[in-house]
């Protein structure tokens, strides 16, 4: 652990590609145990950020320490004790799924036995113990991401990197994996991952920071930001696109001035902020405006980013 207690501890850290700047000059600390994510749209700067601190990836400014030590410097020795799934699964589709385990433990020295039988736990931990003989290729995704995730263990990591571990996968799949990752995380381990899904973030992480542009825009447990930069309620008045063309959107949102403490205009239906989302309905329907359909849900991250940038998450 580095001496302020951290367990990845950046100041300043940027990254650029050429002209271009992809991470503007971050600043983050990660605390044993925890799980902690990136939030933020394609484009955030999430996977370089990932990439600085999986030491494969230089960063162009900035200090990176992590295990306590500095990431500029000792690049081999964090990364033989990291746990990587990155974004896009590197399996190797000719072996088997229990060699895919065992050669992986090589490339950290690991004695043949020790691999076999740490292989074998980790099989049973993701659930794939039955298919250990079997060839990863006709696997299912959920399966592969399930493999990849303990082939990142065979080290026995004590801090795992996921570069959107559940992106492309089927909700079942993606509970599935959660399930895991949330077991890991009581086993004690701390985990870093990236998402634009947010409720990935509200599931999984303790703390995380939203990021958009290159930079860090908010920070805080789910809970903390939902509190902070949205309401407890809103109201989703769902209308015909041709309703909300030009600005008919703002034409509805002043008929509601003063319904909510926030109206936001979406591109098929407008957002109303507020602490009671049943009196605001009520409300609506009294000053005659007439959506296609109602809906009142809680606040999600999803409206934290909205409020922080003016875009939503997925497009
Ligand atoms: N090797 C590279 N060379 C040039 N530009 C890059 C490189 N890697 C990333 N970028 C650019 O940096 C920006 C941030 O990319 P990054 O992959 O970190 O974003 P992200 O938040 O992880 O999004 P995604 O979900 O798409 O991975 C993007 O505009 C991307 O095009």
């Amino acid at each position: 652990m580095g001496g302020d207690g951290y367990l990845i501890s950046a100041t300043g850290l940027v990254k650029r590609f050429g002209d271009f700047t992809a991470v503007a000059g971050i600043d983050l600390g990660v605390r044993r145990g925890e799980a902690f994510g990136f939030l933020g749209p394609n484009g955030a700067g999430k996977s370089s950020t990932m990439r600085m601190i999986g030491c494969v990836s230089p960063p162009s400014e900035g200090r990176l320490s992590i295990l306590g030590l500095d990431a500029a410097s000792h690049g081999p020795q964090i990364r033989a004790r990291l746990g990587v799934v990155p974004q896009q699964d590197s399996l190797d589709v000719e072996l088997t799924v229990l060699e895919n385990l065992t050669i992986y433990a090589r490339y950290f020295g690991i004695p043949r036995a020790v691999a076999q039988r740490r292989a074998a736990e980790l099989l049973d931990f993701v659930q794939l113990a039955d298919r250990a003989g079997d060839r990863v290729e006709p696997l299912s995704g959920g399966m592969k991401r399930r493999l990849t995730i303990a082939r990142s263990l065979v080290n026995e990591p004590e801090l795992v990197l996921l570069d959107e571990p559940t992106t492309g996968l089927d909700p079942q799949a993606r509970h599935l994996v959660w399930e895991r990752l949330y077991r890991l995380k009581q086993r004690g381990v701390t985990l870093v991952l990236t998402t634009h899904y947010m409720d990935e973030a509200e599931q999984l992480c303790d703390r995380l920071v939203v990021m958009d542009g290159g930079r860090i825009v908010a920070e805080g447990s789910p809970s903390a930001l939902i509190a902070r930069f949205s309401t407890r309620e809103v109201v989703e008045l769902r209308f015909d696109l041709a309703d909300l063309d030009g600005a008919r959107g703002r034409d509805i949102a002043d008929t509601l001035t003063g319904l909510a403490d926030r109206v936001e205009v979406l591109p098929d239906r407008l957002l109303l902020y507020t602490a009671d989302g049943d009196a605001t309905v009520t409300a609506v329907t009294d000053r005659g405006v007439e959506p296609m359909s109602v809906l009142v849900r809680r606040s999600s991250l999803e409206d934290v980013f909205l409020r922080l940038t003016g875009r939503t998450l997925v497009d």
